[in-house]
């Protein structure tokens, strides 16, 4: 029985409701179980139970006789009492250690989470006492586990169903945590804490070795395998970070080894299509809509080579790019909608066709692309194309619908945006719902031109 109850109080992974008002452990109650447990232990002595202890008491033992209705009545006494103590101090631990659940309590009670009502009562003396009850608490679980805390608001169509989904701000400052995402049902409100508080990372530690494979890191608590992660969608609007963003994954796409080969596509002529005049990248950025289409075109039919050179017979079952050392080719993709609506129904179709194509075949073979745009709108980027985005960021501030375009989601309570580069994202295998986040951190005075340039010099024989 002891062991089952340690078992319990240690079993933080079960939800547990929260009590409300809580019920209060005061000093008298604590004094008691002091007592309680003194008396066991006179008790235990008395009754015989240990027998090293009553040999050391010879006197006591000897000078008290008893017949056995008192020993059977002492066992008795004993067995509830140490049961008791037992309960009593387990309690007393476990309302100490339970923060949270005293966390949220709190937060009931001073945002009024609970409905009353007066009471009529009479006394003795036939005076009507009228007195408030609580008659209704919002319904609050919640689960622990190494990582995360879970907290559940249960929608029992009263009136806190409305109030469940939008509490994420006042759980983040009674809980001290950093929401990490949000789950609505037509039955719960679901908010997930993150125990330890991401942080923003430095552009210079996003690639990491693990196990043998690089890692491209996000944030210190995001990170993704690119050839598991092959396509990505940032969105944002002006000034949201969107630029920081992707010339700080191309400075570190150029640290992979083997060195990733970049193709770039700037139809606005912006920061991205300078890059033009670093060495190595000069047939590899496109800005008018011919270039694109060529280098679109180029990339499909690089990926159709690798194909029919490396992955043409059962040999190469269930192997990648990775397998043969073949550098990641990845087509960055910026002012994707601008260019859709600046070029006449043919070439756009074309250049979708090509789009298409990679984001259909061109994980395995290590054959990329990353979209960018202003607004994420349906029209511009279709539905086949945006579902086989692995990566999805929305960064900056965004209304809801915007959100919900990248996301496929309306599920999520999105808070305010403000910090440069902070948004949301959403890798595919990492989570189940958009989260915030903030990209690496960049330096105004960081230099990225002189920095590919110095990474272009160091390149290795890339495949073309
Ligand atoms: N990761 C970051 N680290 C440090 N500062 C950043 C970061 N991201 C954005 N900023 C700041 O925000 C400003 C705007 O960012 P950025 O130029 O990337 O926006 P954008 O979305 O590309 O806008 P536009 O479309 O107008 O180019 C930067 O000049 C920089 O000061």
């Amino acid at each position: 029985m002891i062991f089952s109850m340690l078992k319990k109080f240690n079993n933080n992974s079960e939800w547990k409701e929260i009590k409300y008002p809580q019920r209060k452990f005061g000093s008298l109650k604590y004094l008691l179980s002091i007592f309680i447990i003194l008396l066991t232990i006179f008790l235990l002595i008395l009754s015989n139970a240990i027998p090293s202890l009553t040999f050391n008491i010879p006197v006591i033992h000897r000078s008290i006789s008893f017949n056995w209705v008192i020993n059977l009545l002492i066992v008795a006494i004993w067995g509830i009492t140490i049961y008791k103590s037992v309960l009593v101090y387990f309690n007393l631990l476990k309302s100490t250690k339970s923060w949270i659940a005293n966390n949220l309590a709190y937060m009931i009670g001073t945002l009024k989470l609970f409905d009353e009502e007066y009471f009529e009562n009479i006394t003795n003396d036939n005076k009507v006492i009228r007195e408030k009850r609580i008659i209704r608490v919002i319904r609050i679980y919640y689960k622990e586990t190494e990582k995360y805390v879970f907290v559940r608001i249960m929608r029992d169509g009263d009136r806190f169903t409305n109030e469940a989904t939008k509490l994420g701000e006042n759980l983040e400052s009674s809980l001290g945590m950093e929401l990490e995402s949000t789950n609505m049902t037509v039955n719960y409100a679901e908010y997930i804490f993150i125990k330890r508080k991401d942080e923003r990372i430095d552009l210079n530690s996003m690639v990491n070795k693990v196990n043998g494979s690089e890692e491209i890191k996000i944030t210190g608590n995001i990170s993704y395998e690119l050839s598991k992660v092959p396509h990505s969608l940032i969105v944002g609007g002006t000034g949201s970070g969107k630029s920081f963003f992707i010339l700080g994954k191309i400075v570190n796409y150029l640290k992979l080894s083997p060195q990733a080969d970049l193709r770039i596509i700037d139809p606005k002529k912006a920061d991205l299509s300078l890059l033009r005049f670093v060495t190595g990248f000069e047939n590899k950025v496109a800005t008018e809509a011919n270039q694109i289409c060529r280098i679109l075109r180029e990339t499909v039919e690089l990926m159709e080579r690798r194909y029919a050179d490396y992955f043409n017979d059962v040999s190469a079952f269930g192997k990648t790019y990775r397998d043969f050392n073949l550098p990641v080719v990845i087509v960055i993709f910026d002012e994707f909608s601008a260019f859709m609506h600046s070029v006449d129904k043919k070439v756009a179709k074309e250049a979708l066709d090509y789009v298409f194509t990679i984001v259909m075949k061109g994980r395995q073979a290590g054959v990329m692309i990353e979209i960018l745009m202003q607004r994420p709108s349906a029209d511009d980027l279709p539905t086949n194309i945006r579902a086989q985005m692995g990566f999805k960021t929305g960064l900056g501030a965004m209304d809801s619908i915007g959100y919900n375009m990248i996301f496929d989601t309306n599920s999520i309570e999105y808070k305010t945006v403000t910090e440069k580069g902070g948004g949301y994202i959403q890798i595919d295998g990492k989570h189940t719902a958009p989260v915030y986040f903030e990209t690496p951190y960049i330096d105004k005075d960081y230099d990225f031109i002189t920095e590919i340039e110095k990474l272009m010099k160091n390149q290795e024989t890339i495949e073309l």
